[in-house]
């Protein structure tokens, strides 16, 4: 079984396909946990606890663990998360030369897929990609205002740069785990990219905090039924202004997006 094999069976089995995800900012995490050893797993672990039911995959963000504490926090998360059968997607966003990318496909050995950048080539990802049972997600069209400053740079042949990475990607996937990260933001990208590539699942960011298109998100970004629809900041920091229930606002949150995005699916 593969990483999409999973993903399928969970969606099914939770009906649902929110990916949550874990940016845990140590600077909006409530004050009364901030004396944990740990306070970003003290504070996932709860999130965790409510919302694994409405959670198709959980996405922690490398980017809020980078530091000591912060990898034991990520290694606990991932752990717990597996102990509630939630498949975990790491947002790396990684690659670079053969030598060092071997070492960031180590990334993979705790994490079940990985988000990666394809600005490098094929040789850049290739480690993630030859690890069959994984998911690699490669950023295609971002969900950021940026995302088009390169993204959508024409070509000689007059298709935009993000065309060719889907093309490349359905090329590289051999092993049948890949798919593309499509920003909700771009709906019109999504669509495109849906008719282009039929059969690879997407992570689409941006709906939420970010304003994306739920719909669009839905509707373009499952692969016979098969993707995630990410939110991070609207679930997790959802209870914020709420004290010691932050966690219960989370959970009605991913219970709110899970079924929007069920009007659609
Ligand atoms: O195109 C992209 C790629 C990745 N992201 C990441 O997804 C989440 C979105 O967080 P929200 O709080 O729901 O806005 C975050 O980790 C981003 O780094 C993205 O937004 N767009």
């Amino acid at each position: 079984m593969g990483f999409f094999d999973d993903l399928s069976d969970r969606i099914e089995k939770v009906d649902s396909v929110v990916s949550v995800g874990l940016d845990a900012d140590i600077d909006r995490i409530p004050e009364h946990l901030l004396d944990r050893g740990l306070p970003r797993w003290a504070f996932n672990r709860r999130i965790i606890d409510a919302t694994h039911e409405h959670a198709a995959a959980y996405k922690p963000n490398a980017a809020f663990y980078e530091d000591e504490d912060g990898w034991r926090s990520l290694r606990e998360t991932i752990a717990y998360a597996h102990g509630k059968d939630v498949p975990v997607l790491l947002d790396a966003k990684r690659a670079d030369i053969g030598n060092t990318t071997r070492q960031y496909a180590n990334l993979l050995d705790d994490a079940d897929a990985i988000t990666v950048n394809p600005y490098m080539g094929r040789d850049s990802i290739q480690p993630f990609l030859a690890r069959e049972d994984k998911g690699v997600f490669v950023l295609c069209r971002t969900s950021n205002p940026g995302g088009a400053d390169l993204q959508s740079l024409e070509l000689e042949s007059g298709e935009p740069l993000y065309e060719r990475v889907a093309a490349l990607c359905d090329l590289w996937n051999e092993n049948g785990n890949v798919g593309l990260v499509v920003g909700a933001t771009g709906p019109q990208e999504l669509e495109n990219l849906r008719e282009q590539v039929p059969d690879l699942p997407f992570l689409v960011p941006g709906v939420g905090a970010q304003g994306g298109d739920a719909e669009a998100a839905v509707e373009y970004g499952l692969a016979d039924g098969v993707g995630l629809v990410n939110s991070s900041r609207g679930i997790i920091f959802a209870g914020e202004d709420h004290g010691e229930d932050f966690d219960k606002a989370a959970g009605q949150a991913a219970k709110r997006l899970k079924n929007r995005l069920n009007q659609y699916r």
